[in-house]
Order: structure tokens, then sequence, then C-alpha cells
């Protein structure tokens, strides 16, 4: 069997939904996604689109009793993992699978010393001593480049960069096989952001770490990751190589070219920027057929009846958008 070829992460047909006095959000909606082993997958989309909420179901910590996993599969080194035990769940989450959350202090005990914090994770993956497991967290505090000697310091004690480098050092210290990173730098301010970006990169490639980007910069997509699924309205309507997603003359969904053109270019500053026309679709009423036909230039009769299937525009890349009907399906 070609393992190099392995998904570490395979997620069919998969739809979320929150259950709320307001009524069904269909936050999810069939959505599918892969992710090889070493693989840095960026997972954009406009706010609302559904990507925590996937991030929440693959680690199963959907709110409860709203959220719910309503259908698909999410299979994890072949093994599928929605109808694993809590106690399975909470071993993966230790073991194999981390989340960085956009707040710090959402992953952060602020009555407990970082250096405690970090070896809390190690103790419970490696089993080593209390006295083991704290050199271990000093040396994890030297690698995201603080000092050691601020293991004995609280979290309110650290400025936000600071403390997002904790919670990355908290992350890796039981070695995840994946990494779940939720707009980590958001919060910071541009400067802070690149250098976090950089120590990502670095720890990832140092570990092996196969990782799931999640953002809204398409500047962070393009120095990090290798894979892009581009997300609307709880679907990837176009996934492919970081490069594909990357050349305007490529095939591209109507949605991508928007997302595109929406950002400013350094080369033509004083270009009015294009916004893509319309709102995002509510998602407890989603427009029929292909969601994004309210807001599409190129819609058709057909759009507003047919869901568009998943479409290989070349090899590795698709498309969910009738106006490539004419080329071969994926599954
Ligand atoms: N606990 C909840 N109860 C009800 N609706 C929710 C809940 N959490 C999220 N939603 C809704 O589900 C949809 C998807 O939200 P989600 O947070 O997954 O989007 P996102 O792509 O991560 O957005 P953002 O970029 O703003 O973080 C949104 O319409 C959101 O309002
Ligand atoms: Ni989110």
């Amino acid at each position: 069997m070609d393992n190099e070829k392995k998904n570490l992460l395979e997620i069919r047909d998969l739809t979320v939904e929150y259950h709320t006095n307001g009524g069904v959000v269909h936050a999810v909606n069939g959505l599918n996604l892969e992710v090889a082993p070493k693989e840095t997958l960026g997972f954009v989309g406009e706010t609302g689109a559904g990507k925590t909420t996937t991030a929440l179901s693959i680690l199963n910590l959907l709110p409860h009793p709203q959220g719910k996993v309503i259908s698909g599969s999410i299979k994890y080194n072949g093994e599928e993992i929605l109808n694993k035990s809590n106690k399975d769940m909470t071993r993966i989450r230790g073991e194999k699978i981390s989340m960085i959350f956009q707040d710090p202090m959402t992953s952060l005990n602020p009555v407990m010393t970082v250096g405690d914090q970090i070896a809390e994770g190690i103790r419970l993956h490696d089993h080593l001593s209390k006295a083991d497991a704290h050199k271990k967290a000093l040396e994890m505090l030297k690698t995201v480049g603080i000092r050691p000697e601020r293991a004995s310091d609280y979290p309110h004690q650290f400025s936000g960069g600071m403390k997002q480098r904790v919670v990355i050092a908290i992350a890796l210290a039981c070695n995840p096989e994946l990494l779940i990173a939720d707009e980590p730098t958001t919060a910071l301010d541009v400067t802070i952001q690149a250098q976090m970006l950089e120590l990502m990169k670095g720890l990832k490639d140092q570990y092996d770490t196969s990782m799931i980007m999640i953002t809204h910069d398409l500047g962070i997509v393009a120095e990090i990751c290798d894979k892009v699924a581009i997300m609307y309205a709880g679907n990837v309507v176009e996934y492919g190589d970081k490069v594909d997603i990357f050349t305007p003359e490529k095939p591209h969904h109507p949605y991508t070219v928007g997302l595109f053109d929406s950002i400013p270019d350094i080369y033509h500053e004083q270009e009015e920027l294009k916004i893509i026309k319309g709102l995002t679709p509510d998602p407890t009423d989603l427009p029929s057929g292909c969601t994004f036909h309210p807001r599409c230039p190129y819609a058709c009769e057909k759009c507003s009846k047919q869901m568009p299937k998943h479409l290989e525009v070349e090899p590795g890349h698709t498309i969910s958008c009738h106006r490539f009907d004419d080329t071969k399906e994926v599954k």
C-alpha cells in the first residue's frame, strides 16, 4: 500500500447544525476535506462560513446541546472518530490532535503558572515524573522564544503575543500529529503576527506536524500553506494546491475570484477594491441550488435549482460550480 498518499484526516459529506430558539442554523453542509501527513491546509472563508464549526466537529467539541453532527464521516488515520467515546476523544485530543484557539485566554488557566500548564499536558501525554515534565516544559518555552525563567509567571504577566506563544507551546508539547490553528494570530499586531507565523512554520517542520490553518487572510495562506480549501456557506467550493488557487489564469470558483479581487494589491494601490456584491447568506435560510448563486455574476437558472457537484478541473483541483459541469465529478 502507498502510505505516502494515505490521508491523516478525511472528512466526507459532513453536515452540522445548531438548533437554537431562532431556528436551525445550517453551519456545515455536506463538506468534504482531507489532510495528508505533514501537509498544511489553509481553510479560508468569510465570517460565518463554518470554519470553526468544522474544527470543533473534528475534536468533538461542538457546544452541547445546540451543536449536532447530522450526517457524514470524519476519519482520522482511517478510523471513524464521530462515534468514539468521550474517553477516547479526550485521549485523541491529548495525544494526536491539538487546537489553538483565536483568543489565547480560552486555552490558558489564569490561576496556574505557565510552566505548570505546559508541564501538565506533557505529564498526561508522556507519563513523565513531575520534575521531568517541568524540565521539558522549560525546553518548550525556550522553543517558542520565551525565557525559561518566566515559567513561574502567570498568564496575566504576559503580553498578548507571548500568551499566544505559551498556547502554541502547550499545543505542541504533546507532539500532536495534527494541529488545528483557528485564526491564531488575528488578535495580535502585524509584526508579532509575522513572528508567530515564522515560529509555527519552523516548529511544524521540526516536528513534522500536519496543520489546518483557519484564516480569512490570504497573505497567511500564501506564507504557510500547501493546500487551500475555500469555504462558502458551510461547503468547500474550491480546493487545490496553493499554486493552483493563487494562479489567476487557472479555472476558479466565482467566489474565489471575488475573494482575491477584494484584497488590496500593492501593485495597484490606486485601484478601487472590488467587493463581492451582496451579503453572506442567512444560515437559517440558505438559498436553493448553489448557495452562492444570489451573489454570482455568472448565475443562470440551473444555479438556483441544483447544487453543483465537486468537479475536478485539473488533477487535485476541484471546483463546485455549474460553469464546470462538463468536467469529471469527484467524490
Ligand atoms: N453555538 C452556536 N449556536 C448557534 N449558532 C452558532 C453557534 N456557533 C456558531 N453558530 C453559527 O454557525 C455558523 C458558522 O459559524 P462558525 O463559527 O463555524 O463560522 P466561522 O467560519 O468560523 O466564522 P468566523 O470567521 O467568524 O470565525 C454561523 O452562522 C454562526 O452564527
Ligand atoms: Ni471561526
